[in-house]
């Protein structure tokens, strides 16, 4: 998948602040409140700050991200797995918070990336209105095109808010997405120690 195409960054003229603001005033009166009494006339400018912060996402290159390699590693050719990455996120049919945590491993071929990258890389797609499937998706294809390593693996668990706190309920519902490209897709040893060391408890201190 070209990675450009899937990084939806919107093209719409952006509104402006009081027009967002407008829109906030509009949603809590359709809410059922007054949004001119006392504890609610600041809220459009905290929500206008707080979607700058939730969507931060749209104003990051997640090719940029990763422009910077090395290859000093004295020939490392093993997976290199960042795990346990809290995820947040947002649904793009809700508008509500999913969260969760990410693990992301490659396979370098010559050349590595400095880790924060990669989670740099996830925060790049979580902070946007989203599918579980698309930034699963978009995590791995960026990093198999950008670093062209020998494979990719990328896992997120996460717990939708529309699902718990509304709709459904499910409180405990917890919703598994992976993506695997190169010897993760063909070598099932490999995914199977991806498997393996995503669910091990053994943390660093
Ligand atoms: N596949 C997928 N579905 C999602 C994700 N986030 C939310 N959804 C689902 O998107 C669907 C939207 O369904 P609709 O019927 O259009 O909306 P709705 O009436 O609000 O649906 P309910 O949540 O069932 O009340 C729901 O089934 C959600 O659970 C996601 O990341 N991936
Ligand atoms: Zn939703």
């Amino acid at each position: 998948m070209d990675v450009a195409s899937s990084d939806r960054i919107p093209k719409p003229r952006r509104p402006s602040r009081s027009e967002a603001e407008a829109a906030v005033r509009t949603l809590i009166r359709w809410a059922g409140d007054d949004p001119t009494r006392e504890g609610l006339l600041e809220t459009p400018d905290r929500v206008a700050r707080a979607y700058e912060d939730f969507f931060r996402g749209y104003t990051q290159d997640p090719v940029a991200i990763l422009a910077k390699t090395f290859e000093e590693v004295e020939g490392y050719n093993e997976m290199v797995l960042l795990k346990n990455m809290r995820l947040e996120s947002y649904c793009e049919h809700h508008i509500v918070p999913i969260l969760g945590v990410a693990h992301v491993a490659y396979l370098p071929d010559k050349r590595v990336v400095g880790i924060s990258k990669l989670a740099r890389l996830v925060d790049c797609f979580g902070k946007r209105l989203q599918t579980q499937e698309t930034m699963t998706s978009q995590i791995a294809d960026t990093l198999e095109k950008v670093l062209q390593p020998r494979g990719v693996a990328v896992l997120i668990d996460a717990r939708h808010q529309c699902m718990t706190t509304r709709g459904v309920h499910k409180t405990e519902a917890a919703t598994i997405t992976t993506r695997m490209t190169g010897e993760f897709q063909t070598n099932m040893m490999m995914r199977q120690e991806f498997m393996t060391m995503v669910t091990s408890t053994a943390v660093g201190v």
